[in-house]
């Protein structure tokens, strides 16, 4: 019979509080070697390694001693740990001093400036995005060419069927709002532009006249001649000068108009219901964000430009042929209709490949985006060439619907050219003939002729712009999506929301919720479920992996609302609560907590820098700065980080990198922590803070929150694994199939032979066994 086997037959399930090892032979150690060793350990973080040996020594098993032993090596491990830390404890007990006797640090706010709390608070739109899930199978060039002819040649049986297409564009509309603030720059621009294309359509009457004066030729018009000339080259620096302000002009209102945008859309996207995120990826929103107003302003401004200058040429070139020959100008005109339709019919089918041409290229944006934001992920599950072969594909969508708008405008361009060389040549046979009657003379017909040309570029031109404009409709309607979409920030901001005037118990009730997200609401993640944490207490939150736990941190700080129930803060439904003012109360560190790729000290002092922006009043400027320094530091001795930071050579000024990629777990851990403490919050929502500590750091985390729980006051809820961090809560509350199964102390629960202690066991189990779990 095995060590194991033995063992587990001395001992049935549950009498100790280790179980066996399952398989493997046991170490037979003799209790002096089993402490010797224990006491040879160093002392740092190895309280688990040194009672796992004391665990697999089979001499104390069989002398029962085990359970004993293991109390009294783990109490002592903890002492020494206690006295080697003493600095750090010393550090703790100082930031706790400071946070208790300091006012809130210097700049921060926990009160909303009255001015912004107004409106109807309760008001949340539910409206949401239903722009996912486009169709792309409709994309063939070919087949768009054929349904949206039939569509257009019925618009057209109507006279007024092409204003129509234009006055349905509804986004665009939308975006002309941002080209209103610039429509002085937009119409100086316009003039220059109206002025380059007159001194360009002064040309062809000026090259009839000389032509005329050459043939036959008429020497004592040189002077005449050499006039013309010089008039024609002050034209052309004129139209120089306007061609230069115009391009200029149109960059900087084209600039603006993106950054108006770009803003406007970042806000809004920062604004959104967390349901939103949860539906979109963060390069698809990238995407609209640079892509889509790049294209909207480009399209906006050059094709203002093209359409003046376009419109001036048509309508001079209209204006000469009409005065050279009304019977040349008819057979010009018969351009005309042809060009419209074409315009209108490519319009529509770019409009639609382009719309899904940006959906494909944001989808492809997206993939590379949390490929390269995830390269560690990539790197060590060897998948690079799987996420480029996934990418290629990707990319594979974007150029056949690329390839399928370029045949579309090489068909619609092809027939414009056609049908404006067919206008020439008619111009040109029946000109001849009119020069050959002796109607018009040869300079005449050359100068209409150069007219008809710029006719025909004018109207391709306007044609173009068209298509442009069309091409763009796609990003205006992604972009007006989001623009137009619930903002739900402004209205959680400017909500009645009341904001509680201290002192006031920080006491959390959780009355009845029932939770489902609404990606799936049909998946109820908590159902009626009711607790309090009342101010001082240390409530842990245990349960199996995707209980729950994460989903109440963020109720209580309303990234979600629940469909049924009502959670309190300070005695207050939440939804009542001003929406700022509830967060600047609660101190959250997330599961995985997110640095900004800045320094550690403004990571940490986030809330303060968001508080200036907001407006809130400081004082003097240097006072503020010095009290702030004073504070963090005290903040990073509470949250047990100033250690590590000081051995950074930058200190506090030590940059994070992405994600804060330049720390460690931990670290960031406790950098989170500290972040989390700086507004000084009455509720601290700490989710698995401690799951990337050793036993000293976690040991010191802890001892922080008990004193700022059990010495401040500060409500804790907090989410662990560990049953270190669950002994050392005053409560628990244990979360099984949406609700809450069971609560009490550590030692309630675990003498129950419930839920708890099974969760207790198989954690034991593989802690000390990690394999014999699996
Ligand atoms: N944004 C979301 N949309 C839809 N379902 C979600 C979303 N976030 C979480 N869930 C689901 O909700 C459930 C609870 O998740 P939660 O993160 O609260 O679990 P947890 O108890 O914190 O788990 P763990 O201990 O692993 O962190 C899980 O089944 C998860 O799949």
């Amino acid at each position: 019979m095995s060590h194991a086997a033995r063992w587990r037959a001395m001992h049935p399930r549950g009498a100790v509080p280790a179980p066996a090892p399952a398989s493997g032979p046991a170490p037979s150690l003799t209790l002096a070697q089993a402490l010797a060793r224990a006491l040879a350990m160093p002392t740092s973080g190895t309280a688990s390694v040194v009672l796992r040996r004391i665990d697999s020594c089979v001499y104390l098993r069989s002398a029962g001693a085990l359970s004993c032993l293991r109390n009294c090596v783990r109490s002592t491990l903890v002492r020494n740990a206690s006295t080697i830390a003493q600095t750090q404890r010393d550090r703790v007990a100082r930031g706790l001093r400071w946070y208790s006797s300091s006012p809130l640090p210097p700049g921060v706010s926990q009160e909303q400036p009255r001015a912004r709390i107004h409106g109807n608070g309760s008001s949340q739109s539910q409206s949401q995005s239903q722009s996912a899930g486009r169709r792309r199978s409709s994309n063939s060039a070919w087949r768009l060419l054929h349904v949206h002819g039939r569509k257009v040649w019925r618009r057209f049986r109507r006279p007024w069927g092409a204003l129509t297409v234009l006055n349905s564009n509804t986004s665009f509309r939308r975006i002309l709002e941002f080209v209103k603030p610039q429509t002085n720059l937009l119409i100086a621009a316009s003039l220059c532009q109206f002025v380059q294309t007159m001194t360009t359509m002064t040309f062809p009457a000026a090259a009839g006249k000389i032509m005329d004066m050459i043939e036959p030729p008429h020497p004592e018009l040189m002077d005449q001649l050499a006039m013309v000339a010089w008039g024609l080259v002050a034209l052309f620096a004129v139209g120089c000068v306007a061609a230069s302000a115009r391009v200029t002009l149109m960059t900087i209102v084209g600039e603006r108009i993106s950054r108006r945008l770009r803003i406007d859309v970042f806000a809004k996207i920062l604004g959104k219901r967390m349901e939103f995120f949860d539906r979109r990826h963060t390069g698809e929103l990238v995407n609209r964000l640079s892509a889509d107003t790049t294209v909207i302003s480009r399209v906006l401004t050059d094709n203002l430009s093209r359409t003046v200058r376009s419109s001036v040429t048509f309508s001079m070139a209209v204006a000469w042929l009409l005065v050279y020959s009304p019977k040349l100008f008819l057979i010009s005109a018969m351009v005309l209709p042809p060009t419209a339709g074409l315009a209108v019919l490519a319009g529509r089918i770019v409009r639609q490949l382009s719309r899904q041409y940006m959906d494909a290229l944001a989808a492809s944006t997206a993939h590379a985006a949390e490929k390269i934001s995830g390269i560690r992920t990539v790197r060590l599950f060897g998948t690079e060439e799987l996420e480029i072969t996934r990418y290629a594909k990707k990319t594979e969508d974007v150029y056949q619907l690329a390839k399928n708008t370029g045949i579309a405008e090489g068909i619609y361009t092809g027939a414009l050219y056609f049908v404006s060389q067919m206008s020439l040549v008619g111009i040109l046979y029946c000109g001849s003939r009119l020069v050959m009657d002796g109607e018009l003379s040869v300079g005449t017909l050359s100068a209409f002729t150069m007219y008809a040309i710029n006719l025909g570029f004018s109207l391709s031109n306007l044609a173009n712009a068209y298509g442009q404009f069309t091409k763009a409709q796609g990003s205006a309607m992604r972009v007006v999506e989001i623009l137009d979409e619930d903002p739900i920030l402004h209205s959680e901001r400017n909500s009645a929301g009341v904001c509680l005037v201290p002192p006031y118990k920080a006491r959390l009730e959780f009355d009845k919720v029932s939770f489902a997200y609404p990606m799936a609401p049909q998946n109820l993640i908590l159902q009626n479920v009711s607790f309090t944490v009342e101010p001082g207490e240390i409530v842990a939150l245990a349960g199996a992996s995707g209980s729950g736990k994460s989903t109440i941190t963020y109720l209580t700080a309303r990234l979600y609302d629940p469909q049924q129930g009502m959670i309190r803060f300070g005695g207050h439904d939440i939804q009542t609560l001003n929406s700022d003012w509830l967060r600047s109360q609660i101190g959250v560190v997330p599961q995985d907590p997110l640095l900004f790729d800045d320094t550690i000290a403004k990571n940490i002092t986030i809330r303060r820098h968001a508080a200036h922006l907001s407006g809130t009043p400081g004082t003097q400027q240097e006072h503020v700065d010095a009290n702030a320094d004073a504070h963090l530091r005290h903040i990073c001795d509470l949250a047990t980080c100033s250690d590590f930071i000081e051995k950074f050579p930058q200190g506090l000024d030590t940059l994070v990198g992405e994600r804060g990629s330049s720390l460690s777990g931990g670290q960031r851990q406790r950098i989170a922590f500290a972040r989390s403490l700086y507004h000084k919050p009455r509720l601290l929502l700490m989710d698995e803070l401690t799951s990337q500590l050793d036993a000293e750091n976690e040991a010191m985390v802890s001892y922080a929150i008990q004193s700022l729980a059990h010495e401040e006051g500060v409500s804790v809820l907090v989410i662990a694994h560990r049953l270190s961090t669950l002994r050392r809560a005053d409560r628990i509350l244990f979360l099984a199939d949406g609700a809450v199964a069971e609560q009490g102390t550590y030692d309630e629960l675990s003498q129950r032979r419930g839920l708890f202690r099974g969760y207790v066991e198989a954690s034991q189990k593989q802690r000390f066994h990690p394999t014999s779990a699996q």
